[in-house]
């Protein structure tokens, strides 16, 4: 393990206590908080000191962080394994800024895409898109996984309060068929209105729900005019989503600039351009454009992405923390972790470097949670007393979206207090001290107090957003992103390829030619578990 890793860990080897360090140092919060676009991030509890800081900021700036982002923003190809730029940020820029692009072309296609989706936005807003029974189309069905779906979805919830849309929006990811089965129960075809979105048009469950949503239509007695008028997509397989019968006019661009992972801010974002209308759908992309501003001029150590990035990478690298809490306090945001776990861990989750070196430290954290308070009644137990060290981010919006005044002070409360609670937690003495001014015998106090108390010194951010509103939850996701790259450039991976998740993908066609009486020799668990699932699906026939 080279130099720079080797100080992390001898540094994170030191004892720290938090406890002590805000008692030391009454600035403490003013010294560890940063505000961009907006949003305010405290990251005074976490357990760093000046020296550790300086430490984790010599290491970016020791490392190509800065020259990546250059030429990332330059338009070079570093996602080199696919020979593809990185181009997500150019997907945000306002107008203005759009005729200063270098590549003139490129603008024109942006330019192009938003004005078809604002015509297509347009229409389904005024219910002037007929069905092929002459009604107006009353739901969307988003088809698309991974990137092409998880983006939307997220931001949909997110921003449902901003609803203005007549069209209900439903998503079909999973290739599990009581997706498909549970909407064709619901919905009507002469009213509903599919997307197909696939980057590459060649992604099995998407092809697969798309074909059963097709043959909904042709049960329905749809003929090939009524399928072509009910059906888009968005693609850079522009080939192949025209092989399934979909009209030129009708497919939205996508490009091999986008990696699937980072394109909400495209086409992909349609289902959020409907759901808001066009002119909130802008405030979502100018959110993440002014985050891209800060991104790429603010100074490393005031610069908000590279912050979470330092304080990401001393605990995987320095304190080998493996996980890392996405607690967003907003019943709105509950999707946010399971987007942000695609985002980092098919980014980073990598073995190799650009050179494709092994890389002499762990990457990417498993990023998990779920909307507070829930959390506090399930997991977070193991936060505050078990062993083991988990990061964590709380995101609160400070306005609510509702008029429940009560509920939102009671909602703050614990998310700052969750933060309070795991910076400093609660000594044997103060918990034995507790029990003992409720009336408890010295004995009970003595055998109950190493039960109640809770070691503290657990990590945490905390970002406070304005509210949860288009602009700030664009940005909220561009600070993300760039997190991701960050961290990415500091590894010396590569963040924008995902070969992990072929090999899977491989292996599913011979089991499924098996399973179709195309037997092949297999390993014996598997060999095993399609014998019995075979003998399930045979007897549940006959039975
Ligand atoms: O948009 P597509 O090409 O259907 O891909 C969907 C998703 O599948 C993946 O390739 C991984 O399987 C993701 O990176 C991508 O977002």
């Amino acid at each position: 393990m080279s130099a720079p890793w080797q100080a992390l860990q001898q540094l994170a080897a030191e004892p720290f206590s938090l406890r002590q360090a805000f008692s030391d140092d009454a600035e403490r919060a003013q010294r560890y908080q940063l505000a961009a676009c907006g949003i305010e991030l405290d990251y005074s509890k976490n357990l760093i000191n000046e020296q550790r800081w300086q430490q984790l900021l010599a290491l970016a700036k020791q490392s190509e962080l800065c020259q990546l982002r250059s030429r990332m923003v330059a338009g070079e190809a570093i996602n080199h394994t696919e020979q593809r730029s990185v181009g997500h940020m150019r997907l945000r820029l306002p107008e203005h800024a759009l005729t200063t692009l270098d590549d003139q072309a490129v603008a024109t296609e942006i330019r192009s895409c938003r004005q078809q989706m604002t015509a297509l936005v347009n229409q389904l807003h005024a219910q002037s898109y007929l069905g092929y029974q002459g009604q107006p189309i009353t739901d969307l069905i988003w088809v698309g996984i991974g990137g092409s779906l998880l983006g939307p979805q997220m931001a949909c919830e997110a921003l449902n309060p901003f609803n203005q849309s007549p069209v209900k929006i439903h998503f079909a990811g999973n290739i599990d068929g009581a997706v498909v089965h549970d909407l064709c129960q619901t919905l009507k075809p002469e009213t509903s209105l599919v997307v197909v979105a696939s980057k590459s048009f060649g992604t099995e469950e998407t092809r697969q729900n798309a074909l059963s949503l097709r043959q909904w239509f042709l049960d329905h007695g749809a003929d090939q005019a009524a399928i072509t008028r009910h059906f888009w997509a968005t693609s850079s397989n522009i080939q192949a989503a025209a092989d399934f019968g979909i009209m030129p006019e009708h497919i939205l661009p996508m490009w091999d600039w986008v990696g699937g992972r980072y394109s909400i801010w495209s086409a992909i974002g349609l289902p959020l351009a409907l759901q808001l209308g066009n002119e909130q759908f802008e405030q979502f992309l100018a959110g993440a454009h002014a985050m891209d501003q800060h991104f790429l001029q603010a100074d490393l150590a005031n610069n908000m992405p590279v912050v979470l990035a330092l304080l990401g990478i001393w605990y995987i690298n320095g304190m080998g923390c493996q996980s890392q809490a996405l607690l967003p306090y907003n019943h709105y945001l509950r999707l946010l972790p399971s987007y942000v776990q695609q985002l980092d861990m098919e980014s980073n989750g990598k073995q190799v470097d650009h050179a494709g070196q092994p890389l002499p430290c762990a990457t990417a954290p498993v990023i998990w949670g779920d909307a507070g308070t829930n959390g506090q009644h399930a997991y977070h137990q193991l936060l505050h007393q078990s062993q083991l060290v988990i990061p964590a981010d709380f995101i609160l919006a400070a306005k609510p979206q509702h008029a429940l005044t009560d509920h939102h002070l009671r909602l703050a409360a614990h998310c700052f207090a969750q933060t309070q609670a795991l910076m400093q937690g609660k000594t044997i003495a103060e918990a034995k001290a507790e029990c003992l001014a409720q009336g408890m015998s010295e004995q009970h106090a003595a055998m109950l107090a190493p039960h109640k108390a809770s070691p503290g010194n657990k990590p945490s951010n905390t970002l406070l957003l304005p509210e949860l509103s288009p602009f700030y939850l664009g940005a909220l996701l561009a600070l993300y992103e760039h997190k991701v790259f960050c961290q990415g450039a500091i590894w010396q991976l590569n963040s924008f390829d995902q070969w992990g998740v072929e090999l899977g993908k491989q292996l599913s066609g011979p089991i499924y030619q098996a399973l179709n009486g195309k037997p092949a020799p297999f390993d014996s668990s598997t060999s095993g578990l399609l014998a019995s699932l075979q003998r399930h699906l045979t007897s549940s026939k006959t039975g």
